[in-house]
């Protein structure tokens, strides 16, 4: 068996100690009197591809660069594969792609990939790297006179220069265009694919929502949900109640704020769209009221609102703590 085999598919997902990739055991980061990251705990698993959401300064960054043994916790241990994470980035079993910071000035693309190719233990060949980056054309440029986008691409060429086991991505998307956001997605699915395990931070909800199997939500330092992006929009409990509102038909538009679990009305032209804490009660309501919904449909709100509404109740819980307090 070769190097590279030996580390890929199903042989991959007995890699860690445990079946554990990484670990977060009560960990706590202050900077001062500012609590970074508060006492949070979770693990990840094998093949799991895991999205990180928060608001900006939720504490993502710091959870990452503590991932990545760049900082020490105030509280708590951090492991990856059972050991330290500086050890697993020695041993090349972690690719990262950070949010900024530097790139070698003076090189071109194809000189600091294979520099990194070289360095890795299990380094992949150059131009294979560079043709999964979009990078081919590109790579006699100077990385220091790159767009923004293109220097993305060369992060994402370094985070999959050879074969990890885990694969650490901070915003990985931002300042990509469509067509190298795609390219990018496609790339990660097969490196997912393949049993590595992916943890990205991001900012674009819809992306969380299509990739990840997982979704960590950190809000204020302390890690508020865990679990698929159906679980986390179930929780937030809240379901959008459409249809075709005519005045003819029947029931009195004035009415609709008014019913059951309405916790959002909007009324274009003659579309309805109503967010429901209680759509069961809000559709029987609205029989009762004598309205007759053309074209119902109840669905599930998306992760964007069901962030916005876990995000704000934690608010919400924390300022009535403090008030309690006082
Ligand atoms: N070196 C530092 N010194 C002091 N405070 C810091 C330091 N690094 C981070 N912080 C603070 O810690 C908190 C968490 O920051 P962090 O960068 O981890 O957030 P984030 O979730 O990655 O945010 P964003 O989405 O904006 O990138 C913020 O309040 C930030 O101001």
């Amino acid at each position: 068996m070769s190097t590279t085999e030996q580390y890929t598919g199903a042989a991959r997902k007995g890699a860690g100690s445990d079946g554990e990739v990484a670990a977060f055991r009560g960990v706590s980061k202050n900077f001062g009197a500012v609590k970074a990251v508060n006492d949070v705990s979770f693990t990840l698993r094998p093949g799991e591809t895991v999205a990180f959401l928060g608001p900006n300064g939720a504490g993502k960054s710091t959870s990452i660069d503590m991932l990545l043994g760049l900082k020490d916790p105030s509280a708590g241990q951090v492991s990856l594969f059972g050991g330290s994470p500086r050890q697993a980035i020695v041993n090349g079993r972690v690719g990262v792609m950070l949010q900024s910071g530097g790139l070698m000035p003076e090189v071109t693309i194809r000189e600091l990939v294979t520099l990194a190719c070289q360095v890795h233990p299990r380094g992949y060949n150059v131009d294979d790297v560079l043709k999964k980056a979009q990078l081919t054309e590109i790579s006699d440029r100077k990385v220091d006179k790159l767009s923004g986008g293109q220097e993305q691409r060369v992060r994402f060429a370094l985070a999959t220069c050879g074969d990890s086991d885990l694969i650490i991505l901070d915003e990985p998307t931002t300042g990509m265009d469509v067509s190298a956001r795609q390219a990018f997605w496609n790339v990660m699915k097969a490196e997912a694919a393949q049993g590595r395990t992916i943890l990205f931070a991001t900012h674009y909800l819809e992306e969380a929502d299509s990739v990840a199997d997982r979704v960590l939500v950190i809000h204020k330092g302390r890690l508020i949900a865990d679990g698929t992006a159906a679980e986390i929009k179930a929780r937030a409990g809240l379901k959008k109640v459409t249809f075709d509102f005519r005045p003819e038909d029947g029931g009195d538009s004035s009415l609709l704020r008014d019913l059951p679990g309405v916790n959002a009305l909007e009324l274009t032209g003659t579309t309805v769209r109503i967010r429901s804490t209680d759509s069961d009660a809000t559709v029987a309501a609205l029989y009762r009221a004598g309205f007759y919904p053309r074209g119902l449909e109840v669905t599930t709100v998306g992760l964007e609102q069901a962030f916005i509404t876990i995000t704000g109740e934690q608010d919400a819980a924390d300022d009535a703590a403090e008030e309690n307090v006082r």
